[in-house]
């Protein structure tokens, strides 16, 4: 049987990126979806927003939820301050395989935790089996239906704390109608819509950046 697009991405990382060069790994897969082959990356416009959101929160606890192939973890965790921690969850194992190799291409593996799973069934389970006490930073970029209910699970579970920054990929092209309503209608958010476009096309997309205030 022949290769999947997250193993061609791979190989492309492997033949045009410099191993332990984060940016060249970023440069290598936007250049190879926007010229080979179309992939669900956030890409490098809304990329330079997600750049500028993380590098304002600068979180120590930071976790994303649809890890991909890696793209985004490499975009977050390559903008950390040290001993900061990113936690990524990935659904699909596939998908978590080649994440895991193109995050260590990177040299960002120490900085990474890439958990395979379910957000829904994980989520509760963070606090106990990583020490965690809060996300200051979430990048969502999973299943769109998921971003309501692990939103609430967050919440519910005590994992955000005043001044937390929800940052949601999508909530345009695919969609994420609820999630907006949810975020743009809670006295418990303060939301700001940063409009750009759908990775490597001409389609509007955007970030809802969201934050907790407690
Ligand atoms: O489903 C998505 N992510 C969760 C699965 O890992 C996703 C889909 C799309 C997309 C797809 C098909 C199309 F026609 C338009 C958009 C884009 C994205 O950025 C995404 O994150
Ligand atoms: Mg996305």
């Amino acid at each position: 049987t022949g290769s999947s697009r997250p193993q061609r991405m791979l190989k492309a990382v492997q033949k045009n990126a410099t191993k332990g060069d984060p940016q060249s790994v970023i440069s290598a897969i936007d250049h190879y979806c926007r010229h080979k082959e179309w992939a669900m990356n956030v890409g490098d416009d809304k990329g330079l927003i997600l750049d500028s959101v993380l590098t304002e929160v600068n979180p120590s606890t930071a976790l994303e939820l649809g890890t991909y192939c890696g793209y985004s973890t490499v975009r977050i965790a390559r903008l950390l301050s040290p001993g900061s921690k990113l936690f990524t969850v990935e659904f699909n194992p596939a998908f978590a395989e080649v994440a895991r190799q193109i995050i260590a291409y990177a040299g960002l593996q120490d900085k990474v935790t890439l958990v395979e799973g379910s957000s829904g069934d994980l989520i509760p389970k963070m606090k106990e089996q990583f020490g965690i006490k809060y996300f200051d930073f979430v990048f969502l970029d999973h299943w769109k239906d998921r971003y309501v209910p692990d939103t609430k699970l967050l919440e519910d579970c005590g994992l955000l704390k005043k001044g937390s920054v929800l940052l949601a990929d999508n909530v345009i092209c695919p969609g994420a109608p609820e999630y907006l309503k949810y975020v743009r209608n809670s006295p418990r958010y303060e939301s700001r819509y940063y409009k750009s476009n759908l990775e490597y096309t001409k389609v509007e997309d955007g970030l809802e950046k969201s934050v907790f205030l407690g």
